[in-house]
C-alpha cells in the first residue's frame, strides 16, 4: 500500500537530510577549562572534547593539602593510631638490646650461677612483657587504621558519587560510565589501602630504620657506621628499580582500568553483543588491555584484533606486558635488597667478632643485638620500598578521584556558583517560584550545539511557543533535532543563545530541582530500576511523599495509563520485582508503567520522546490510551512519528535542518505543509498493519491510498 498526492510530488528522503558541520554564526569554541579545577599538565586539555568520541577522565594534580582534606575528619583516630604504632614499633625494637642483656649476663656464669640465671630471669622476663605490650599496641593500630580505613573510604565513595550524580548530561556524553565506575570503585580503593596500609607501614619502615640506626650507635658507632655505608651504597641501587617500580604500578592501575570500562560497557549491553554475535568482538576489545599470555608477544598488544592503529613503536600496555615487568623489577628490587643487606649483614657481623675479640670495644651480647637491627633495618627497607610503591600508585589514582570530586557541573543552580552568570551578574539565587506553574514556554531564538560537538549547530535560532494545557507535537526528519529541544527544556543543557522560558521566567534562573519536579518525561526507552513495580512508580516522589502515597492513587494513576489491568493480574502485584532496568517487562508494559510514574509526579509539562515508536500495532494502542489520559490538563509535548499520536495534537511543530519548517494542525498542515505531506506519505511504510480506510480517514479528500 502506498499513500500518493494528486498534485503529484515527488517524495523526498527524510533520512537524507545532513547537518552541515559548519556554521559560522555563533562562536561554538568550548570554554578552554571551566571545570573549576586546575588540571594535570600531562591530563587531556578540555579542547580535545571537539570531537564526536568519549574522552578519557582527566586528573588533577594531588596536593598534600587536598589528601590532607580527605583525612582531617579523622585525624583523631589517625593520631591515636599513629602514637600506638610508635609505641608498638619502639618495644619491639628494644627486645634485641633487653635480650643482649641477657646474654651479656652469661658472662658471670661461671662465677655465681644463681646470680646469672636470676639476671636471665629479670631480662627475658622484660623482654616478653615488652614483647606482649608491643604486639598489643600494634592489634590495637591495626584495628584503628582498618576502621580509619572502611571509614574514609565510605564517606570518600559517597562524596565522589554524590558529586558524579549532580555532572551535567553532557559531562556523562563525553565519557564513559565504565571509567566512573572503575574511579569510584578500584581508586577509591587503592585510597583506603594507602590510608590504612601502604602510608601507615611506610612509615613505620621509616621510624624503624631510624630507632634501629639509633640503637645500633648506641651499641657501637665503629660497627654501625660501617654497616650504614653498605646500606647507603644499597639505597642507591635500590631508588631507580623503586622508582621504575612505582612507574609501572600506574601503568597497570591505568590498562586494568581501561579493560574495566571495556567489560562493564559490555556487559551493561549484553543482549546487543550477543546478538550481533559479537563476544568474540568483546574478548578482543578486553584483551587489547589484559594481554593474551598465550598469543606471542609481538602479537600479544593487539588482543588479536590486528587492525588497530597501534604499531610496533606504538604498542598499548596491557595489563599482562605490564604485569610481568612490575613482577620482574619487584623481584629484582626485592633480590638486591635483602641480598644486598644479608651480604652487608654477614661482613659487618665478621667485623663485630674482630670488634669483641680482638679490639673488646663490643660485647657478645651487643654483638647479638647489633645483628637483630640489621636484620630489622634490611626487612623495613624492603618492605617500606613495596609499600611506598603502592603509595606512590594511590597517589596517583587520588589524582583521578580529586577529578570526580572537585568537578563543578557546568549546568546549576545559581545559588550553587559564585562565579558569574552569562550575564556577569553574581551571586543570582535560584527562583523557585511560589505560586502554582501554568505550564507556558518559549523559545526564543534558540542557538545549540552539543558539547561534545561544538562545531554543529542541531538549533538554529530556533523559536516556538508552547501555551500552557496545550499539546504540542514535534515531527521530522531523523536527527531534526526534535529530541534535542525535549532535552532543552529539562536542562539537561544550556542554550549557547536564546532563551527558553518557562511562564516568562528564564529557565536559567529556575531552581533546577524545582524545574525538573515539575515535568514527566517519558522516553523510547524507558528506565526503570532492578526494584518493585511499586518502588518504580514512586521513583519520581520524594521519600516523604512516597510514604504518604495511598495504594488507590497509585492504582488511579496505573488506571490513567493503562497499566493497572496488567500489574495487577501478576500473583504479587504491585510488589512484583521488575528485574535489572525493568528487563522482566514488555516494552509496552514498561511505556505504561513510566507513563504512570510521570502521572504520580504530578508533573504539569509532560515530555513524550518517540513514546510509542518502537512498539507493535496493539501495544501501541495501549500506550496512546494512555497518553491521551495523561495529557489532560497538561502542557505536554510529544517527539512521534507516528500518524496516530500526532494527529491529536493542538499544534504540529515540522522540523528540518536545525530549524522550524512550519507550525499548525493537522489538517492545516496537509494542505499547506510540503514537509509535512512528505512525513504523512513515509507513513505508509510504517503503518502497513493499519488498514487503508483507516488512514484515508485521517487523510483529507485531496489524497488518495494505493494498495500495492
Ligand atoms: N548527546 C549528543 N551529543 C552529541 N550530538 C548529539 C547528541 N544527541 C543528539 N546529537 C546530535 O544532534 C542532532 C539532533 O539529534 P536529536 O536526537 O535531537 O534528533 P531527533 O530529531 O530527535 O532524531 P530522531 O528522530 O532520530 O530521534 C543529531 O545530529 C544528533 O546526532
Amino acid at each position: 500500500m502506498t499513500i500518493t498526492q494528486k498534485e503529484n510530488d515527488t517524495m523526498k528522503n527524510e533520512d537524507d537530510v545532513v547537518i552541515e558541520a559548519t556554521i559560522p554564526t555563533v562562536d561554538t569554541t568550548p570554554d578552554e577549562d571551566d571545570d573549576g579545577i586546575t588540571e594535570d599538565a600531562g591530563s587531556i586539555s578540555s579542547k580535545t572534547t571537539a570531537t564526536t568520541d568519549k574522552q578519557p577522565l582527566r586528573s588533577v594534580t594531588p596536593t598534600a593539602s587536598k589528601i590532607f582534606s580527605l583525612i582531617r575528619t579523622e585525624l583523631p583516630l589517625l593520631v591515636l593510631g599513629l602514637i600506638l604504632m610508635v609505641v608498638s614499633e619502639a618495644a619491639s625494637l628494644t627486645i634485641p638490646l633487653i635480650v643482649a642483656l641477657a646474654y651479656d649476663a652469661l658472662q658471670t656464669y661461671f662465677i655465681d650461677l644463681e646470680v646469672t640465671m636470676s639476671e636471665i630471669n629479670l631480662w627475658m622476663g622484660t623482654a616478653i612483657g615488652v614483647f606482649i605490650l608491643s604486639q598489643l599496641a600494634g592489634v590495637a593500630r591495626g584495628i584503628i587504621l582498618g576502621v580509619l580505613g572502611e571509614r574514609l573510604v565510605a564517606r570518600l565513595r559517597r562524596q565522589v558519587y554524590a558529586s558524579v550524580l549532580k555532572q551535567e548530561i553532557g559531562f556523562f556524553d563525553e565519557h564513559k560510565t565504565g571509567e566512573i565506575v572503575s574511579r569510584l570503585g578500584s581508586d577509591t580503593q587503592l585510597l583506603q589501602s594507602a590510608v590504612s596500609t601502604y602510608a601507615p607501614e611506610s612509615l613505620v619502615g621509616f621510624v624503624k630504620v631510624i630507632f634501629a640506626v639509633i640503637l645500633m650507635y648506641y651499641i657501637n658507632a665503629k660497627l654501625t657506621s660501617v654497616a650504614l655505608s653498605g646500606m647507603a651504597v644499597l639505597c642507591l641501587f635500590a631508588i631507580p628499580f623503586g622508582q621504575r617500580l612505582a612507574a609501572l604500578s600506574k601503568r597497570y592501575q591505568d590498562a586494568l582500568g581501561d579493560a574495566q570500562t571495556r567489560s562493564t560497557e559490555a556487559l551493561g549491553n549484553i543482549r546487543t553483543v550477543q546478538s550481533f554475535a559479537s563476544e568474540p568482538k568483546e574478548l578482543s576489545r578486553y584483551t587489547e588491555k589484559i594481554g593474551n599470555p598465550d598469543e606471542n608477544s609481538n602479537n600479544s598488544n593487539d588482543g588479536g584484533n590486528k587492525s588497530k592503529n597501534n604499531n610496533d613503536t606504538e604498542k598499548e600496555d596491557t595489563t599482562y606486558d605490564v604485569g610481568v615487568k612490575k613482577q620482574i623489577t619487584q623481584i629484582g628490587l626485592y633480590a638486591l635488597v635483602f641480598g644486598g643487606a644479608f651480604t652487608f649483614l654477614y661482613c659487618s657481623l665478621w667485623y663485630g667478632f674482630y670488634l669483641v675479640t680482638i679490639e673488646g670495644s663490643l660485647t657478645l651480647g651487643g654483638l647479638t643485638a647489633f645483628q637483630s637491627y640489621v636484620f630489622i633495618i634490611g626487612a623495613a627497607i624492603g618492605s617500606t620500598v613495596n609499600n611506598a610503591a603502592q603509595l606512590l600508585s594511590a597517589v596517583g589514582a587520588s589524582g583521578r578521584v580529586f577529578y570526580l570530586l572537585e568537578r563543578q557541573p557546568k549546568i546549576k543552580n545559581h545559588e550553587n556558583s559564585n562565579d558569574s552568570d552569562n550575564t556577569g551578574n553574581t551571586n543570582k539565587q535560584a527562583i523557585v517560584p511560589t505560586s502554582p506553574m501554568e505550564g507556558n514556554i518559549v523559545f526564543d531564538n534558540v542557538m545549540f550545539s552539543y558539547p561534545t560537538r561544538p562545531d554543529v549547530l542541531v538549533l538554529n535560532a530556533f523559536s516556538l511557543s508552547l501555551e500552557k494545557n496545550t499539546t504540542t507535537a514535534l515531527v521530522g526528519s531523523s536527527g531534526s533535532g526534535k529530541s534535542t529541544v525535549v532535552s532543552l527544556i529539562q536542562r539537561f543543557y544550556d542554550t549557547e543563545a536564546g532563551t527558553i522560558t518557562l511562564d516568562g521566567i528564564d529557565i536559567t534562573d529556575l531552581d533546577m530541582e524545582w524545574l525538573r519536579s515539575q515535568i514527566g518525561y517519558v522516553q523510547q526507552e524507558p528506565q526503570l530500576f532492578g526494584m518493585t513495580i511499586r518502588e518504580n512508580l514512586t521513583y519520581g516522589l520524594s521519600e516523604a511523599a512516597a510514604d504518604k502515597i495511598t495504594q488507590t492513587e497509585i492504582e488511579n494513576a496505573c488506571r490513567d495509563a493503562n497499566a493497572h489491568d496488567f500489574v495487577s493480574s501478576w500473583p504479587l502485584g504491585y510488589d512484583t520485582l521488575v528485574g535489572e532496568r525493568g528487563i522482566t517487562l514488555s516494552g509496552g508494559q514498561k511505556q505504561r508503567i513510566a507513563i504512570a510514574r510521570a502521572l504520580l509526579t504530578n508533573c504539569r509539562i509532560l515530555l513524550l520522546d518517540e513514546a510509542t515508536s518502537a512498539l507493535d500495532a496493539e501495544s501501541e494502542h495501549e500506550v496512546q490510551k494512555a497518553i491521551e489520559n495523561a495529557m489532560i490538563g497538561r502542557t505536554v509535548v510529544i517527539v512521534a512519528h507516528r500518524l496516530s499520536t500526532i494527529q491529536c495534537a493542538d499544534q504540529i511543530v515540522v522540523m528540518d535542518n536545525r530549524k522550524i519548517v512550519d507550525v499548525g494542525t493537522h489538517e492545516e498542515l496537509l494542505t499547506g505543509c510540503r514537509r509535512y505531506q512528505d512525513l504523512i506519505k513515509r507513513q505508509s511504510t510504517m503503518m502497513r498493519d493499519v488498514s487503508a480506510g483507516t488512514i484515508q480517514k485521517l487523510l483529507p479528500t485531496d489524497f488518495s491510498i494505493d494498495e500495492e
